[in-house]
Parts: C-alpha cells; sequence; structure tokens
C-alpha cells in the first residue's frame, strides 16, 4: 500500500506504478468492449490510458475489423476471458489471446451467473494459479473477499480487481467497505473494476488509496465519449493526489470556523 506524502516532503515527479515489469503513469484503465470501433482511439487518447481491455473475440478481424487496429500503438493490450465460465475455458482463451499477438497480460474473467454477473472466485484463483504459472501476467476479477484476494496472491496474480457493482450497471462504489480492506490488506495492486458509474466514484475510489479504476459502460454510455473519457482521467488523477496528500480530519458536531474569529472583533463585540 502507498503511503501519504508527508507534509513539506517532496511530491515523486513521476508517480508511476508497475504490472509485469512495465511501467505506467496513467491510473486509469478503459475498457473497450461496449465501443465501436471507430470510437476507441479518441477515448484512449482523451483518457490518456496506457492500458486498454479488450476480448478477445474482438482481435480476429471481422467485418468491424480488429480492435487491435483501433488501439493507439504504444498502448498495452488488457486482454479478457470474457465468456468464460470455468479456469479451464479462462486458459484456453488467455493462451488463444497470446497467439492472436495480445501479449502477456490477461484478465481474467470466470462468470457462470449469468443475471448479475458476479465472478466464480473459486475458478478464477485456479485460473490464476493456472496462467501465472505459463508465464502470464495474471489481473483477476473478483468479488472482494479478503480471504480470496490472499489465495490471488498465493496463486501469483499480479493485480487483484475487485468489483464495485455488477459489470454494466453504473452504480458505483457498492462494495467500498470491502475495497478498503483488501487496500489496508493486500500487498499487491487493487484495481477498481466494475460498476463504475461516475468520475466522482472512481476519484473516491483513488481516495481510498486503490492503485488504479477500470471502467467501460460509464464512458461508452456517456452523452459526448470523448469529453467523458477525459473527466475519468481528471478524477483519477485528482484522487490520486489526493490520497498521496492525505485527506483533512473530519469534526463531528460542532463547526469550527475557518477564518480567524478572536482578536478582530475585540471581545466587547461578541
Ligand atoms: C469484468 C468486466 O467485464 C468489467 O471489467 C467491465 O469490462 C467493466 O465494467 P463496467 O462496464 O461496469 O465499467
Amino acid at each position: 500500500m502507498t503511503e501519504h506524502i508527508a507534509s513539506g516532503a517532496v511530491a515523486p515527479t513521476a508517480d508511476t506504478w508497475t504490472l509485469g515489469g512495465k511501467e505506467f503513469a496513467s491510473r486509469f484503465i478503459l475498457g473497450s468492449g461496449k465501443f465501436r470501433l471507430d470510437v476507441v482511439r479518441a477515448a484512449v487518447e482523451d483518457a490518456g490510458a496506457q492500458i486498454v481491455t479488450l476480448a478477445v473475440r474482438r482481435a480476429n478481424t471481422n467485418q468491424e475489423g480488429s480492435i487491435l487496429d483501433a488501439v493507439p500503438e504504444g498502448v498495452t493490450l488488457l486482454p479478457n476471458t470474457s465468456g468464460a465460465r470455468t479456469a479451464e475455458e479462462a486458459v484456453r482463451i488467455a493462451r488463444l489471446a497470446r497467439e492472436l499477438g495480445c501479449g502477456d497480460f490477461i484478465k481474467v474473467e470466470v462468470i457462470r451467473d449469468a443475471r448479475y454477473l458476479l465472478p466464480d472466485n473459486a475458478e478464477t484463483v485456479r485460473a490464476t494459479d493456472m496462467l501465472a504459472s505459463e508465464g502470464f501476467t495474471v489481473l483477476p476479477y473478483m468479488y472482494p473477499d479478503l480471504n480470496v484476494a490472499r489465495d490471488l496472491v498465493s496463486a501469483g496474480a499480479a493485480a487483484v480487481m475487485p468489483l464495485g457493482a455488477p459489470i454494466g450497471s453504473n452504480r458505483g462504489l457498492v462494495t467500498r467497505d470491502f475495497i478498503r480492506i483488501l487496500i489496508e490488506e493486500i500487498d499487491l495492486p487493487v484495481i477498481v473494476d466494475a460498476g463504475i458509474g461516475r468520475p466522482s466514484q472512481a476519484c473516491e475510489a483513488m481516495e481510498m488509496g486503490a492503485a488504479a479504476v477500470m471502467a467501460n459502460t460509464a464512458v461508452a454510455t456517456a452523452g459526448n465519449i470523448p469529453l467523458m473519457a477525459r473527466a475519468f482521467g481528471d478524477a483519477v488523477r485528482a484522487g490520486r493526489a489526493a490520497f498521496l496528500a492525505g485527506p483533512g480530519r473530519v469534526l463531528a458536531g460542532a463547526g469550527e470556523a475557518s477564518s480567524p474569529l478572536t482578536g478582530f472583533l475585540g471581545e466587547e463585540a461578541r
């Protein structure tokens, strides 16, 4: 877990983070699943994203082309195993992604529940174990459970990706208390994924100490996609700066004057 920067200390010039031996400055990960290919580039550029997730089936060239051509040069691809219902299926999809030239990063998604789209944590741990031993940089999408997160660390995950709310719901940080526990206890980057519907929610996750935030639906369903992409990038940067600064204290009950009152009006004026 990153520590706050003490008052008077010099803030780092480059507040980077590392995944699979690669260094990143941006802490906003853009999901591309709900984007038309022709808007992917603008969204990535406006968000300042350096990592983009993609469904492996879109890496194959079809009528709409290949998403690999739509993602700007230099951006790290994070293919996901969407569609997998078991660990074995996730492994097959990951190997296919590697063969298609998507690299060694893989976001493990194992989902059997078709209504709420909640991840199967047990299968996710198994898939992470198998893929890490094949040399993948594994980022598992998970329900925020501390014991499972610890199992994912042991299995060789490079980060954990707890959900904020059901995929595509735009409901925000519904699981915030449990994500906070992961941030406190897990010595890997915690990337908040799924259900983040507003830049303010992404900002809150970063203020809590998340390493990064990922969103797809919130940007893809916005009225102005590039503008919303930029808003998310800005919100993530603001939340990160607030976390590093250390938040001010909260007072219960009475207020406290923000401007000095004593010695101005004098005692007789009270
Ligand atoms: C697991 C999964 O599919 C999510 O990562 C999704 O890509 C992003 O979720 P939202 O669309 O809710 O942002």
